[in-house]
């Protein structure tokens, strides 16, 4: 596989392009899973080959229940990424968590009920280890680009996957306080979960932009809110974005992220279907 570019970038509410990428081209890619949310833009960032996708759309389009995951983490993949670099805007379940800081989620809980999230199916059973979700060397890659620049990046915290488009009732809010979840969003479980399947690196830098619905102190989460936060705060992300480039390591992996489906396959290869194997030759052929 010819390697267009290394490290992903899948940008949330707000960030729709990155600042500073060298070489530009763009690139409409087509997958085996549909075409992703938006054309691709290929370029250099900080000496490193960068794609760059804006999960919504240009002009946010997509809702989270209609964003084609499958079809981003593939078209990522086909490009030669090995880790990808999320960033999400996020609600607060805890006071200690305020808006305009960023939290590098390391868990999730799922209360989403209308998404693909796997490659697998169609004839081909696989079952990959997600009980830690997140690339812990690429979380911590993002904590220290935030340390470095002097801003608040909270490594760890559990990522409530909600389905949206509408925010969370209130009861639902203080539900998930009551569980210790830190962050709440609509997008980045499925991500991960595809991510894993596709032994590519995921972690997220989650801008908190609001406290949900809970908080007694705070009015109720808006879009209106959401956007002022998030564009006010955009150029932080793109600083810590580009702050993690500068010092991800290059050369070979060293996490698991790289073997995910080493044993994670469980039909026999004589049973897969001509037409999945082929779909699915991406991920499978290193593993004959
Ligand atoms: C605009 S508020 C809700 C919206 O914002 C977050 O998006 P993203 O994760 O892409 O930054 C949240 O998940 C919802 O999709
Ligand atoms: N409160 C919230 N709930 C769900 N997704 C969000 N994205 C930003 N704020 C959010």
């Amino acid at each position: 596989m010819e390697q267009r570019a290394e490290i992903g970038i899948i940008g949330g509410s707000g960030l729709y392009n990155m600042a500073g990428l060298t070489n530009v081209t763009e690139e409409r890619v087509t997958t085996p899973f549909g075409d992703p949310s938006e054309a691709i833009v290929l370029g250099e960032l900080e000496g490193r080959r960068v794609a760059f996708l804006a999960r919504h759309g240009r002009g946010h389009r997509l809702l989270p229940s209609e964003l084609p995951f499958r079809a981003n983490i593939y078209a990522l993949k086909q490009l030669g990424v090995e880790q990808i670099l999320s960033i999400s805007a996020v609600g607060s379940l805890k006071e200690e968590h305020k808006p305009t800081d960023f939290v590098i989620p390391d868990q999730f809980i799922d209360r989403t009920f209308a998404r693909t999230a796997t490659f697998f199916g169609d004839g081909i059973v696989g079952h990959v280890a997600f009980g830690d979700p997140i690339c812990a060397d690429v979380a911590k890659v993002f904590a220290s680009a935030c340390a470095e620049l002097g801003v608040v990046g909270k490594l760890g915290g559990t990522y409530v996957c909600m389905e949206g488009p509408q925010f969370s009732t209130r009861a639902e809010s203080n539900l998930y306080r009551s569980w210790g979840a830190d962050v709440i969003g609509m997008t980045n479980l499925q991500e991960a979960k595809l991510a894993r399947e596709a032994e590519i690196c995921y972690a997220t830098l989650a801008m908190v932009t609001d406290y949900d619905c809970w908080h007694t102190g705070h009015d109720d989460v808006t879009v209106e809110q959401v956007i002022a936060v998030s564009h006010a705060n955009a150029g932080n992300a793109q600083h810590v974005l580009k702050a993690a480039i500068r010092s991800m390591p290059k050369g070979e992996r060293t996490c698991g992220c790289a073997s995910a489906l080493k044993f994670a396959i469980m039909t026999d290869k004589a049973a897969i279907p001509a037409e999945t194997r082929k779909k699915l030759a991406l991920l499978l052929d290193k593993y004959n």
